[in-house]
């Protein structure tokens, strides 16, 4: 065992080993390893800090996770209620029954309640071999609550510190750990950092996110030559519960994953930054430190998240798809041809911009995003998936030669919707097992809106329709004279009309969806399904 850390971490003996066991376990399973943190830590009943923070945070950086649980909290957004430590048999138990049975890459410690959790910690780790120790010396939790008394002091700075590959205090823990003194400005944390790395660990990052008066979030790290201020913008949020365990979690990941002790740091101040600012306004518990969103998915005031379902196949019923170049020949904004089409009663609107500036495009989509959610219309980008994830749209519409729908799906999620251009029963059953919502089947006629656009007439839209395991809308020459026709036809899955020329090419937006809108409504009121 080397000092100062587990295992050298970038030892070619390691390597050697793990890729001999890597692929014996493969030709035995047929699988693949993956990135494996086993976080040795506490309960938050309340799920912002301790392992389950830990497993959030290695979640959402891909990583593996496995647990040890050395206590079990009673804890909320106020405070920590009550706490029961697991005893020290149980968690020798826990760490026997993962080391022994998975290929752990790298160990995170938080919450060690006792002397005897350390040295039962450190016992397995002398047994099974890992490749790195993160060790978060949580001592006092966010809200002030002691989790691990001062007896331990000593084991941690004589025991566990030389053992790490990192440690990563805050300016309360370092000062504890180093007897008390007192650290109040950048210049204290360096020195701190440096009598930390003095006690064994071979990395020290000290972090700043309390020390006072200063406009952003300063963190020392200090790898025995080096010292580097890694300054952050501080962000204004109740919810910072758990951002230590988180901080040290994705640490470990990205060492599990294989980067440097300084790109994982760095790479994980910005993961939890992205995390506060993603979460700054949610609101979870009544207390005055809330937990933050590990996925990046609860963002307050995202529609998107709050819809009850994610399509509704009727939404296809009058389908507005804009076109810049006629809105600006008619010398309107995309805003306000939206919002028209919107009032004249389109149930979706789709932003087919060929030709913008993707800034202008992303703009004009936040723009639209926002007219469309207060109308309660969901918005689909054409083509750019980019587009759509950027603005938080409701999801994009692709052709045949755009991103095939499976690898949208991928990107954007299973909330998404997802529509793509289908002129066949293969396209349709392709879109299917890609995961679409929709196909839009076209042309119907012909049309100048789009270039070398094959006409498949109403034979074809019948035959895609009736093959068609998706709700389809019709595409292509559709206006006010023909649409009836479409409608009148009842072919199955048929759920309405696109419409570009006939909305956007007028003078009058609103005039004109509204006309579409009430024969759409004649002529279904018998027919649609
Ligand atoms: C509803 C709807 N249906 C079909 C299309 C055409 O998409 P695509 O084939 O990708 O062609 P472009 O629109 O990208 O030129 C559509 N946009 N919307
Ligand atoms: C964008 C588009 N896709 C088509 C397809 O057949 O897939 S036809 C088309 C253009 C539709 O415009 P208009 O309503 O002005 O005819
Ligand atoms: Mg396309």
């Amino acid at each position: 065992m080397a000092s100062g850390g587990v295992i050298l971490s970038n030892s070619f003996s390691f390597y050697q080993k793990r890729i001999v066991m890597s692929s014996r376990m493969q030709e035995k399973n047929g699988g693949a390893s993956i990135p494996h943190v086993l976080s040795v830590a506490g309960s938050d009943s309340g799920a912002g800090a301790g392992i389950q923070a830990d497993l959030k945070a290695c979640a959402a950086r891909g990583v593996y996770c496995s647990t040890v649980i050395t206590s079990v909290t009673a804890q909320n957004t106020v405070g920590v209620q009550a706490v029961h430590a697991v005893p020290e048999d149980f968690v020798a138990q826990q760490l026997k029954s993962v080391l022994s049975d998975m290929q752990v890459d790298v160990v995170k410690t938080g919450m060690l309640p006792s002397v005897g959790v350390v040295k039962v910690l450190l016992q397995s780790l002398t047994e099974f071999s890992v490749r790195a120790l993160v060790v978060d010396p949580v001592m006092v939790s966010t809200s002030g609550d002691v989790l691990a008394g001062p007896s331990i002091l000593s084991t941690f700075r004589e025991e566990l510190l030389p053992m790490a590959n990192i440690v990563t205090p805050n300016i309360k823990e370092a000062s504890a750990l180093l007897g008390g003194i007192r650290l109040e400005t950048v210049a204290d944390m360096r020195n701190a950092a440096e009598l930390l790395h003095a006690l064994g660990p071979r990395n020290v990052l000290v972090k700043g996110g309390d020390l006072p008066d200063s406009l952003d979030a300063v963190d020392i790290f200090f790898n025995g030559e080096r010292f580097y201020e890694l300054r952050s913008s501080r962000i204004k949020t109740r919810n910072t519960h758990g951002t230590g365990c988180t901080l040290a979690s994705c640490i470990a990941a990205e060492l599990a994953k294989g980067s440097p002790m300084l790109t994982a740091v760095r790479v994980a101040k910005r993961y939890v930054e992205t995390a506060l600012e993603y979460s700054k306004d949610i609101l979870i518990g009544n207390g005055i430190q809330g937990p933050f969103d590990h996925l990046l998915r609860l963002k307050s005031g995202s529609q998107s998240f709050h819809r009850k379902d994610a399509f509704n196949p009727s939404d296809l019923f009058l389908y507005a798809v804009t076109d810049s170049g006629m809105n600006k020949k008619w010398g309107r904004s995309m805003v306000d041809a939206v919002a028209a089409a919107i009032q004249g009663g389109a149930t979706i609107v789709q932003l087919r911009e060929k030709d913008a500036e993707t800034r202008d495009f992303l703009e004009t989509a936040k723009s639209c995003l926002a007219v469309c959610r207060s109308h309660g219309v969901p918005l689909l980008i054409n083509d750019r998936v980019d587009i759509a994830l950027a603005s938080d749209a409701d999801g994009v519409h692709v052709g045949q030669s755009d991103m095939p729908a499976s690898v949208a799906r991928t990107l954007l999620g299973p909330e998404k919707i997802i529509g793509v251009s289908c002129k066949t029963i293969e396209q349709a059953q392709q879109a299917w097992i890609g995961g679409a919502d929709y196909i839009g089947c076209g042309g119907v006629y012909s049309t100048n809106t789009k270039a070398n656009n094959p006409t498949i007439g109403l034979d074809g839209l019948k035959t895609v329709c009736s093959a068609s395991k998706l709700p389809v809308v019709a595409i292509g020459g559709i206006n006010a004279s023909n649409a009836g026709t479409v409608m009148e036809m009842g072919l199955p899955n048929l759920k309405g009309v696109a419409v570009v020329s006939a909305l956007f090419d007028r003078e009058n937006v609103l005039a004109e969806t509204k006309k579409l809108h009430a024969l759409l409504m004649e002529a279904s009121s018998s027919k649609i399904q």
